[in-house]
C-alpha cells in the first residue's frame, strides 16, 4: 500500500519497536462490521434470522464483525435498518460515551450518524438526541440514516458549532466531538484519505479540534461528559488537543475511559508536556486489534453556570388542524403516537423535548416525522413506516426478505394483495420496511422514490 512518506516516516519515530506491526496491519484486509439496531431487535433475534457469518466485536455489545466478501449494505435488512454498518473500532466510541435514556444528548460532528444510530440505541427511545453536521449534504444523509434506524428523539440540525453553542449554553448532559480529523485511521479503506493527507493537514486540524471543542465545553452543563474521539494517530490531533484544552479549562478533568483487552492508553510523551494527564484516554491501534484505530477521551465539567428561563419551542396546542391525523391513527394503527405535536409546514412532527427552541437554527428533523397533512388527508412518512413494529399497525403485509416481490417493492412497484383501503406496513420478514397504500386489491407503492433499488 502506498503510504504518504512523510506519515511512516512520522510513525517510525512514534512508535520505534512496534513500528513493524504497525506497518504490517496495512498488509491486511480492513475490518468491517454492523451493528445490531437494538431499537428494532434484539440480538439475539437477529442472530436467528440474519443471513451473514457473523463474528462477535468484543468492546461492543450489539457489534459483529462480518466477512470480507458479504454485502449487508444490499440487503432488505439494512432497508429495514435491523443494523448499520459502522468501522468496528468506531463502535468503542458510543460504548464509551455509554448514554442513558432520559438524557439531553448532543452529537455534534455527526453525519453520516455512526455513532448518533448507536447513542439512540442506548438511549430507547427516551430523551433528547441532537444530531448535528455542518455540511448540508453530509446532514441530509445522517437525516436518513436516522429515519432508516426508525429513531423517534432526535432533532438534526446543519449548524456550525459557533451557533449551536449560542443556543444551547450549559444544556446538554453529554456531547460528543467525533472531530473531522486528517484521517489516518481510513488509510487501508481510502485511497483518498492517503492522497490528501499532509503534515500541514495535521496541523490545521488540530487548530480546527481546540475550536469546535471550545464551541462543545460552552454546551455542556456542570458535572457533564464530553468524549472527544478522532480516527487519526497523529499525538496532535489527539493527546494534543486534549492536554491543551485541558490547560486552559480548570473547570473540567480528564476521566479514565473504559479500556478493553487490546486497547492502549494515550502517550504521555506525545502530548509535549511531561505533567499531562493522558494516560486516562484511550487508543485504538490497527496492529494491536482487528479495527482501523481510534483516539477516545472522557472529559467530566466540574463546574459551570447554571442555566434557566430558556425559550421554548411551543407545541401545536390547536388539535383540531390534526383531525385528518387522528382518522388515520384510527384507521391504520393499533397505537397512538402522542407527544408534543409541532407543525413544520405541512409536516408533522412530535418534539422529543419540551425544553428546547430551535428558532433561528438551520433544522433538518425537528423531531419523530409522523407524515403530511394534505387536503383533508393525512399522508404517513417513511420515518413513521420504520419506526413502527408489526403488532403497531391494524394492516400488515410480510413478505421474505430475499424473495422477488420483496425486490420488487423495494424498486417501487405495485404488488397484488391487500383489502380494503387501508396504509399496508410492509415488512420484511416480520420488520417494517415502508408504506403501500391498499386499492382493488393492489398495494401501491410508497416506498421513498430516493431510496429505491436500481437496476438489478
Ligand atoms: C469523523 S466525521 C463524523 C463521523 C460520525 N460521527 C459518524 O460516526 O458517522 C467528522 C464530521 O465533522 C464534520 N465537520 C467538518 N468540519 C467541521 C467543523 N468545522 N465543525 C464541525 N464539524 C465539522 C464533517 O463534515 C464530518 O461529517
Amino acid at each position: 500500500m502506498d503510504l504518504p512518506k512523510d506519515f511512516t516516516t512520522k510513525m517510525q519515530s512514534l512508535l520505534q519497536d512496534e513500528f513493524p506491526d504497525f506497518l504490517q496491519s496495512y498488509a491486511r484486509e480492513p475490518a468491517q462490521g454492523l451493528r445490531v439496531n437494538t431499537l428494532k431487535i434484539t440480538v439475539d433475534d437477529f442472530k436467528r434470522i440474519d443471513p451473514f457469518t457473523l463474528r462477535k466485536i468484543p468492546w461492543a455489545e450489539e457489534g459483529f464483525f462480518y466477512g470480507g466478501l458479504e454485502r449487508p449494505g444490499k440487503h432488505p435488512f439494512h432497508d429495514a435498518g435491523l443494523y448499520y454498518i459502522q468501522e468496528p473500532s468506531a463502535m468503542a466510541v458510543g460504548e464509551i460515551v455509554a448514554p442513558e435514556p432520559g438524557e439531553k444528548i448532543l452529537d455534534l460532528c455527526a453525519a453520516p450518524g455512526g455513532k448518533t444510530t448507536h447513542m439512540a440505541a442506548k438511549m430507547n427511545g427516551e430523551g433528547l438526541l441532537v444530531a448535528n453536521e455542518i455540511h448540508p449534504a453530509r446532514a441530509k444523509i445522517l437525516s436518513q440514516n436516522i429515519e432508516r434506524m426508525g429513531i423517534r428523539n432526535a432533532i438534526v440540525t446543519n449548524e456550525t458549532p459557533e451557533r449551536l453553542s449560542n443556543k444551547f449554553p450549559g444544556y446538554f448532559d453529554r456531547i460528543l466531538v467525533d472531530a473531522p480529523c486528517s484521517g489516518e485511521g481510513m488509510f487501508r479503506k481510502d485511497p483518498e484519505a492517503r492522497a490528501e493527507w499532509s503534515l500541514e493537514q495535521v496541523a490545521r486540524c488540530a487548530i480546527r479540534q481546540q475550536d469546535i471543542l471550545e464551541h462543545a465545553a460552552k454546551m455542556l452543563k456542570a458535572g457533564g461528559r464530553l468524549v472527544y474521539s478522532t480516527c487519526t494517530f497523529s499525538p496532535e490531533e489527539n493527546e494534543g488537543v486534549i492536554n491543551s484544552f485541558i490547560r486552559s479549562h480548570p473547570e473540567f478533568l480528564i476521566e479514565t475511559a473504559d479500556g478493553y483487552k487490546g486497547f492502549s492508553r494515550g502517550r504521555k510523551e506525545w502530548s509535549g508536556d511531561t505533567e499531562a494527564d493522558v494516560e486516562k484516554t484511550i487508543r485504538l491501534w490497527p496492529h494491536k486489534l482487528e479495527g482501523e484505530g481510534h483516539f477516545i477521551a472522557v472529559l467530566r465539567k466540574t463546574d459551570g453556570e447554571e442555566i434557566t428561563g430558556r425559550n421554548i419551542t411551543k407545541p401545536l396546542k390547536d388539535k383540531g388542524i390534526l383531525k385528518d391525523y387522528y382518522r388515520f391513527v384510527k384507521e391504520n394503527l393499533q397505537m397512538e403516537p402522542s407527544g408534543n405535536f409541532y407543525l413544520f409546514g405541512d409536516h408533522l412532527y412530535i418534539l422529543p423535548e419540551e425544553d428546547i427552541s430551535l428558532k433561528g437554527l438551520k433544522v433538518l428533523r425537528p423531531g419523530w416525522h409522523l407524515g403530511t397533512l394534505k387536503k383533508n388527508r393525512f399522508e404517513p412518512s417513511h420515518a413513521l413506516a420504520l419506526s413502527l413494529t408489526k403488532k403497531d399497525a391494524a394492516f400488515t403485509w410480510n413478505l421474505p426478505a430475499e424473495s422477488a416481490e420483496m425486490a420488487a417493492y423495494l424498486k417501487g412497484e405495485t404488488l397484488n394483495g391487500g383489502e380494503g383501503k387501508g396504509w399496508y406496513l410492509m415488512l420484511a420478514q416480520g420488520y417494517s420496511i415502508g408504506w403501500a397504500k391498499c386499492a382493488n386489491g393492489l398495494l401501491k407503492n410508497h416506498y421513498p422514490k430516493g431510496l429505491r433499488w436500481k437496476g438489478m
